[in-house]
């Protein structure tokens, strides 16, 4: 199963909105690996087949083999028929699955099919929590239909996310900035507020870790002030540019012209754009994972929002005295406003810390999705 999920995670940025499976298919003696393989790109093979497929490639009977699935093979005729008619064909003798498929057109109807076709079935307790992991954002828009939202800030060890100035490029060095680009790559979209893109000028893409492809960018911009010389309108596909119904119409057509698909949303009543409504946008798109990288006031606006599940923070050990933080909340009177997380995660990159936290218990959402078995 080990296996099964380091080829799933091969399938980071292949599957999306699909989740990443793995699947090795060993012989029942428990001693050959007959086949192997990942979920392909959306309308192709899923792991289960790519695995049959190489098994077949090299000649190996699968008849009374075991599969390892990181997730329950699925039951239903998408785009592809179901994994679990072709691994009975096939004649695999047991199938063990790391996690339930929450896909309400699957969940349990893959192992029951199995079950019924005569093939034991199994789950595998110990890759439960790394197979949900690796298909989180999956999950989640399964259980609550909408992406989870992953903020990634980096900070100076005093919590600031820029000089008083402005400038922040850079407070981390470039492998904990190397890795930032390998969560990017996870996402369906990078989202961003236009006082990064007008500071920052950044392109949100993914450089620094290979990738089989580049994650869609949106911004947050009510009166659409985005520069036309942006960085961020180069990118392999159009921009997604959120902005208030007020907004100049000229700018929309000039900003339509240099490629950025507008998205025109009600503003609340000091001009600003309302987060549900661009998270309710994002989550139609079917975006497992969103990416907020943005400055103090989108972050702050978020979290505020409670629409955060994830802050993946890099922890500089440098000081930048009075600047930004990198997410303006509050101002509050007593503790009890404050918002209250839990470490997940802590692990050094380089000469920084990456930090992962996560929403205290109860208001961490992803919980509420079906368990693994
Ligand atoms: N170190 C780091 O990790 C990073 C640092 N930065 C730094 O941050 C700075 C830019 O920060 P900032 O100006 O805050 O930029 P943001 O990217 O946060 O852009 C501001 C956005 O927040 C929106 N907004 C503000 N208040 C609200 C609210 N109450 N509700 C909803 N939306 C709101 C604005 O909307 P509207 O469109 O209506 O104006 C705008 O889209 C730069 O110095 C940059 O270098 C930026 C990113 C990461
Ligand atoms: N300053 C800072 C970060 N800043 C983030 O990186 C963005 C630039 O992305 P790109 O144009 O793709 O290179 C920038 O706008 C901001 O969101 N990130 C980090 O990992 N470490 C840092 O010290």
């Amino acid at each position: 199963m080990a296996l099964a999920l380091s080829l799933a995670e091969q399938a980071i940025g292949l599957t999306d909105p699909n989740p990443r499976v793995g699947c090795v298919l060993v012989s029942a003696d428990g001693r050959w690996i007959l086949g192997q393989g990942h979920t392909q790109p959306p309308g192709q093979a899923h792991a289960e087949v790519m695995a049959l497929r190489d098994a077949q490639s090299r000649g190996h009977d699968v008849r009374g083999a075991t599969a390892y699935v990181t997730l329950e093979p699925c039951a239903h005729h998408g785009r592809t028929p179901p994994c679990c008619d072709a691994l009975a064909a096939a004649g695999v003798g047991k199938v063990v699955a790391a996690a339930l498929d929450p896909n309400p057109q699957v969940n349990g109807q893959g192992m029951a099919r199995l079950q019924a076709a005569g093939i034991c079935t199994e789950w595998s307790q110990a890759h439960a929590t790394a197979a949900r992991e690796l298909n989180i954002g999956f999950f989640q828009r399964m259980a609550l239909g909408r992406p989870w939202v992953r903020l990634k800030a980096a900070s100076s060890a005093d919590g600031q996310a820029a000089l008083g100035n402005g400038r922040s490029q850079w407070i981390t060095q470039e492998p904990a900035r190397r890795d930032g680009h390998a969560w990017r790559r996870r996402a369906g979209v990078v989202l961003t507020g236009i006082g990064t893109a007008r500071h920052d000028n950044p392109r949100l893409d993914v450089r620094l870790v290979p990738t089989a492809r580049q994650p869609r960018r949106a911004l947050v911009d009510a009166r659409l002030e985005l520069p036309l010389e942006a960085a961020l309108l180069d990118g392999p596909d159009a921009l997604i540019v959120y902005h208030a119904n007020s907004a100049p119409a000229d700018r929309a057509r000039t900003l339509q012209a240099r490629g950025a698909e507008l998205v025109a949303l009600p503003a609340d009543t000091t001009g600003r754009l309302i987060p549900a409504d661009v998270l309710a946008d994002l989550a139609g798109r079917q975006f497992n994972e969103i990416h907020l990288e943005a400055g103090p006031a989108l972050n702050g606006a978020w979290l505020a929002a409670g629409l955060v599940d994830e802050i993946l923070l890099y922890l500089a050990p440098a000081l930048l005295g009075a600047g930004l933080p990198w997410a303006r909340l509050g101002p509050w009177e007593t503790l009890e406003e404050a918002l209250r997380w839990q470490w997940h995660e802590h692990t050094a990159v380089g000469a920084d810390l990456r930090l992962r936290l996560r929403p205290s218990p109860p208001a961490h959402r992803a919980d509420s999705s079906p368990a693994s078995a």
